[in-house]
């Protein structure tokens, strides 16, 4: 049953308000509130049973139907909200905007005047319960006005607000690069990017044009930030202004005017960023890997931050690594400073005490926050001070010392908020007990008339017990009765006769028990309750005081929490250096691109978890000129490629992010995109056969990379048929030389591809070595000079357990194609001439023999304490050699 048929003349006059309320908001589920509950009704209440897992029940009737409904408890809520968005539904929250007994003024038949003071959706969260501390939670909007686009961003849990015009063709790029939960469209841009938008994974929100009409956006956007012109801030493209007037629309629609504490927009220009889309960053798992979740990313294992906003730093930073030289170079002295420095250990334990204070200040400024936040300011200044002071005549390099200029200047703030709070406060204004004694007297006087009653009550209550001769009475409080008296209802009789009641006024019977009151207790409960009240009202005033002294401070005290995030991260990067054995590296304008002893960092930990070593490797891809420098990688299966193609890409990246990086030394000319593919990977999502994906991918590589890019491609071309992949991937080699003019490193299983080094001068030939020792394959995932000889994939597949049979029988085979091959047989003569599959009868084993053998001689003579790791290596192979020949 639907809501929208409701006559409203038939309906209770609850019910009509909230089909009222409810016809503005269709899209969204109504919280509606009575009392304690949210309730739902109709099909939201069907709805929301459903995906919160909760009892549908019926509540009244509605045009002869049983009106469906479901309530959850309110200060349950946020649990809900967050259960409900992540199934993706929005939630309009309609609160009481009054009290009930205010309502009955007007009439006794009145309702409670309700309105929608939130709309909940994925990007305007704010409650740490629902967001995740160490990530950003961006809410972006998409611009276009005539052919020009813009993407406007912001985190209305910290502020952050920028925004960038962008070209069409790297839209798909920056959203993944940004990866925001809600993207605000118009209806005709919804149209046009269709596709490119349902790759996004991100709630898409259709506005009206109107919202993101630019010259609207002007003023919208001057109100916000209350200033006449916006031209202090930048001069900005009609598309932007669309995009940031859009974002700035619909926050006033979903906080229904509470305008969140927005920073004034940064603009972001594109050139200054290394340009990585949607399909590398899936590829490199730089923050999430393929499974999804940050485990097992780049991101969780770099991350060495101590505080919520570092660590979101670092996002930010992995996801756009820079392209110019100074700001690297910035980073990276400031790096180098936390490995160096004696003070920086000191840094990083007062960082572990620092609070999220960008998401406090945000909820102070929606008036959703509470003691513990304006609590989390104080620690976050306490701890900037104490970090200021700690490098006091600490010589910085530049970057840092720019931020420990934001460290400082918050002390008279900090004076009056230490004064003002308790050690701890709770999290909300309501029931007080957050303002610290003797920081105001009318409020230390209000308490102690209020605890004094409630030492007066205990003095009563034996009193009574005295006079009534009930050592049982009692004196005890509920929110209905206020104070009471009671006793067992054995008691009853004597408390309602004379002399007692005379003394003693009835006021409620219960199964068991009876209450009564006195004039005395209801004297001093109003002198309780009101000196309660009185402190409660003083300090709900502080509340706002300090809340409005922490706002007015607000621009420095974002300054202040980017500062501590900016030290928190390169510690942090220290730290991780220093753990790692990672080293500074080298990056300038050239087109070098040499790394010594490079590693892959998410592979060495994981290696390194099972007590297994990584195995290091040099890249050499330095380029002359504006020449191409390709490195063509080939060997067997299972040997490395893959991560040694993949270790290099993240090294770029992490030099560009500001990052020392996993090698023994790195020198890398500024890279301006990354490319990362990897042949045939399944979209059966997106309905794209797996070779389509290939070569759409490929197509986007070779439209776009230009001489500064990096270009990483393994094994393109295997999604087809073995000449048409290989005719695919020697001419995308082809290209990518003579066009494109890349540093890049191609990995493949067509070892005819080896070929084209001698006809193209950038190119070179690279295999990873292994050793074959009796038709068994030893990886050594050592990177060498020159080609693989084949690829031992039928080596691989026995190490995978296929039965020995087919292992038995694929060698045949293998033996005959390339017999054939080499004797120019065609593969259908081949396949005919051979003989048909049997299951071969295995050989016996050879029996031991019996006595110390030659091999345990040799074994005996050994000497391992003086062995270097190779030439035990090598002893092995040796023995191995003779156990074979004596086998015969
Ligand atoms: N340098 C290394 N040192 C130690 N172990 C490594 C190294 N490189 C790779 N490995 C190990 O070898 C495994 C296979 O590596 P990878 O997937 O890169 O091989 P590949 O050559 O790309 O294989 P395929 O051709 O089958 O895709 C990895 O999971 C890792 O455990």
């Amino acid at each position: 049953m639907s809501a929208n048929k409701g006559n409203k003349s038939t309906v209770t006059p609850m019910m009509a308000q909230y089909l009222e309320i409810k016809s503005g908001y269709p899209d969204a589920l109504l919280f509606y509130r009575m009392g304690d509950f949210y309730e739902l009704f109709f099909d939201d209440a069907v709805a929301a049973s459903e995906a919160l897992d909760i009892a549908l029940t019926k509540r009244g009737k509605h045009e002869g139907e049983e009106i469906p409904m479901c309530g959850v408890p309110h200060h349950a809520a946020e649990g809900y909200f967050l259960t409900l968005i992540r199934k993706g539904f929005r939630v309009a929250v309609g609160e009481q905007m009054e009290k009930p007994e205010e309502a009955k003024k007007r009439g006794a038949k009145s309702v409670v005047r309700r309105e929608v003071v939130r709309l909940v959706t994925p990007g305007t969260l704010t409650e740490d319960t629902l967001l995740e501390a160490r990530r950003h939670n961006y809410l972006a909007a998409l611009g276009k006005v005539r052919d020009e686009w813009a993407l406007a961003w912001a985190d209305i849990s910290t502020g952050a607000f920028h925004v960038m015009p962008v070209g069409q063709s790297r839209i798909g790029a920056e959203l993944a690069r940004l990866a925001p939960s809600e993207l605000l469209t118009s209806e005709t841009v919804d149209e046009e990017l269709r596709e490119v938008l349902a790759d996004l994974g991100a709630e898409v929100t259709v506005l009206g044009n109107a919202s993101f009409d630019s010259s609207a956006a002007e003023n919208r956007l001057c109100g916000v930030f209350q200033v006449q012109t916006l031209s202090g801030f930048g001069s900005f493209t009609r598309a932007e202004l669309s995009a940031m007037g859009a974002l700035a629309d619909y926050l006033n629609i979903t906080q229904k005017g509470r305008m969140p504490m927005l920073c004034p927009p940064r603009q972001e220009a594109v050139s200054r960023l290394m340009s990585i889309d949607a399909a590398t960053r899936r590829n490199l798992e730089l923050t999430r890997s393929m499974q999804g979740g940050r485990a097992g990313s780049l991101l969780a294992v770099i991350d060495m931050t101590v505080t919520a906003a570092g660590a979101r730093l670092l996002e930010r930073r992995l996801s756009s690594p820079s392209r110019e030289v100074d700001v690297i170079y910035g980073r990276l002295e400031a790096v180098q400073w936390g490995t160096e420095a004696v003070a920086a250990d000191g840094v990083r334990e007062a960082l572990r005490r620092v609070p999220d204070l960008d998401r406090a200040l945000s909820r102070l400024s929606l008036d959703r926050g509470g003691p513990r936040d304006l609590a989390s300011i104080r620690n976050g200044i306490e701890q900037a001070e104490a970090i200021a002071t700690r490098l006091d005549g600490v010589e910085l390099p530049d970057l840092l010392a720019g931020s420990l200029k934001g460290l400082r200047g918050q002390n008279d703030l900090l004076v009056q908020l230490e004064a003002a709070l308790v050690a701890e406060p709770p999290m909300l204004a309501r029931d007080g007990g957050f303002i610290a004694t003797e920081f105001n007297l009318d409020l230390d006087e209000a308490r102690r008339l209020r605890d004094q009653g409630r030492g007066v009550i205990a003095g009563m209550q034996v009193e009574y017990a005295e006079l009534s001769g009930i050592t049982s009475l009692k004196i005890k409080h509920n929110n209905v009765l206020g104070y009471f008296i009671e006793t067992t209802a054995l008691h009853a009789d004597k408390m309602l006769s004379p002399p007692l009641n005379e003394t003693f006024i009835h006021r409620q019977t219960t199964a068991n028990q009876v209450r009564f009151t006195t004039v005395a207790l209801s004297d001093l409960e109003t002198r309780i309750l009101s000196a309660g009240a009185d402190a409660l009202t003083i300090e709900k005033q502080l509340y706002e005081t300090l809340k409005a002294a922490v706002l007015d401070q607000a621009p420095a005290l974002s300054e202040l929490a980017l500062a501590l995030a900016e030290f928190d991260l390169s510690v942090g990067l220290a730290e991780l250096a220093r753990q790692r054995d990672w080293c500074k590296p080298k990056v300038d304008d050239s087109r070098a691109f040499h790394i010594e002893g490079g590693r892959h960092p998410v592979v060495e930990a994981a290696l390194k978890s099972s007590g297994e070593v990584f195995i290091a490797n040099d890249c050499s891809l330095s380029a002359n000129g504006d020449a191409a420098s390709v490195t063509l990688l080939t060997g067997p299966n299972m040997a490395g490629k893959s991560t040694y193609l993949r270790q290099n890409a993240l090294i770029a990246l992490l030099a560009q992010m500001g990052s020392y990086v996993p090698a023994r030394s790195a020198h890398i000319g500024v890279v301006s995109q990354v490319f990362s593919r990897v042949g045939a990977s399944d979209d059966l999502a997106r309905g794209r056969s797996t070779f389509m994906v290939e070569m759409v991918e490929t197509a986007a590589i070779l439209n776009q990379a230009d001489d500064r890019a990096l270009v990483i491609l393994d094994e393109i071309g295997r999604g087809t048929a073995t000449y048409d992949g290989l005719s695919i991937a020697w001419a995308t080699l082809e290209h990518l030389h003579e066009v494109n003019r890349v540093r890049g490193l191609f990995a493949t299983h067509y070892h005819e591809m080896t070929a084209l080094s001698a006809k193209l001068d950038g190119v070179k030939n690279a295999t990873v070595a292994v050793k074959e020792w009796e038709g068994e394959v030893i990886f050594l995932h050592e990177v060498r000079d020159g080609a693989a000889d084949r690829s031992y994939g039928v080596q691989v597949a026995q190490l995978a357990g296929l039965p020995k049979t087919v292992i038995k029988r694929a060698r045949t085979v293998l033996d005959a194609l390339e017999a054939g091959e080499r004797d120019r047989t065609s593969p259908k003569a081949l396949i005919d001439d051979l003989p048909l599959f049997a299951i071969a009868a295995l050989p016996e084993p050879v029996p031991a023999k019996s006595g110390p053998s030659e091999v345990e001689g040799k074994i005996a003579n050994l000497a391992p304490d003086e062995m270097t790791p190779r030439e035990a290596l090598q002893a092995i192979y040796d023995l191995k050699a003779l156990l074979k020949e004596k086998a015969g």
